[in-house]
């Protein structure tokens, strides 16, 4: 269970967070949207303790996630996928990740075929690797501890059709299997498929939480994002 409690976050006069509550409850992949600069990566920034908010507060399985003695082997995280160490190769990166989380070596290859990362691949350092076989590694990375929630931005960025398949069959089976999903993404037509929640933020404000059903009300997805960022920009203007 993740939960935001009115977070407020400034950047030198930038108002990046403003007032954000919402909850993503287990078993559940929530889709979290908003436009360039909306305040997505910050919130997920908060959550996982890397920024600290002005007021408010964001807690993992109710507790601050500084506070939750060994984080990764209950929240799996990919916040930027091109942070992984250039000159290690895929196997090392998941290999000293399951160390760090006192998980048996047998791990790393079960997360490779996880995440569908050949033999050869895995031996190959990540500065060589596509995008997509980036976000596959740090996806892999994310779930070696096998969370039971998961914090992921923009993880299908670089992700081929067959990928965005992958991932949408994996998130589903994850959450099938009780875990809290949030999904950071652009892409509205995949979190479409994927997500059965959605939240929208835009100008550092929620601007819409619920289900696809009750936000979209016959319209799609994009036409909703499309219509409450306008609305916001507007009162804004
Ligand atoms: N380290 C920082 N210093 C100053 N301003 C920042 C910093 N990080 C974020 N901001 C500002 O906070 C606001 C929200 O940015 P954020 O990166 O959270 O948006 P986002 O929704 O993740 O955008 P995108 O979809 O482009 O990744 C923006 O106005 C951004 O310029």
């Amino acid at each position: 269970m993740i939960e935001f409690s009115h977070v407020t976050k400034d950047f030198r006069g930038t108002r990046a967070l403003d007032d954000v509550s919402f909850t993503v409850a287990p078993g559940s992949v929530t889709g979290f949207l908003g436009p360039n600069g909306a305040g997505k990566s910050t919130a997920l920034r908060v959550l996982t303790g890397l920024s600290r908010p002005a007021s408010g507060s964001a807690t993992v399985l109710g507790r601050p996630y500084a506070d939750l003695g060994c984080p990764a082997l209950l929240v799996g995280t990919l916040l930027d996928a091109g942070a992984l160490h250039p000159g290690r190769t895929g196997r090392e990166v998941l290999t000293l990740g399951a160390m760090t989380l006192g998980l048996p070596r047998s791990r790393v290859d079960e997360v490779l075929d996880l995440v569908g990362l050949t033999r050869t691949e895995s031996r190959r350092t990540a500065g060589g690797y596509s995008l997509g076989m980036r976000q596959r590694l740090g996806i892999g990375h994310a779930l070696l501890g096998r969370p039971r929630v998961l914090v992921l931005d923009e993880p299908a960025n670089g992700l081929d059709p067959q990928g965005i398949r992958w991932m949408r069959e994996l998130l589903g089976d994850l959450a099938a299997s009780g875990c809290a999903v949030l999904l950071s993404s652009h892409l509205l037509h995949e979190v479409e498929q994927v997500a059965d929640r959605i939240v929208m933020i835009g100008r550092g404000r929620v601007l819409a939480d619920g289900t696809l059903d009750e936000l979209g009300r016959g319209r799609s997805l994009e036409q909703t994002f499309l219509d409450l960022t306008a609305d916001a920009d507007r009162s804004a203007a």
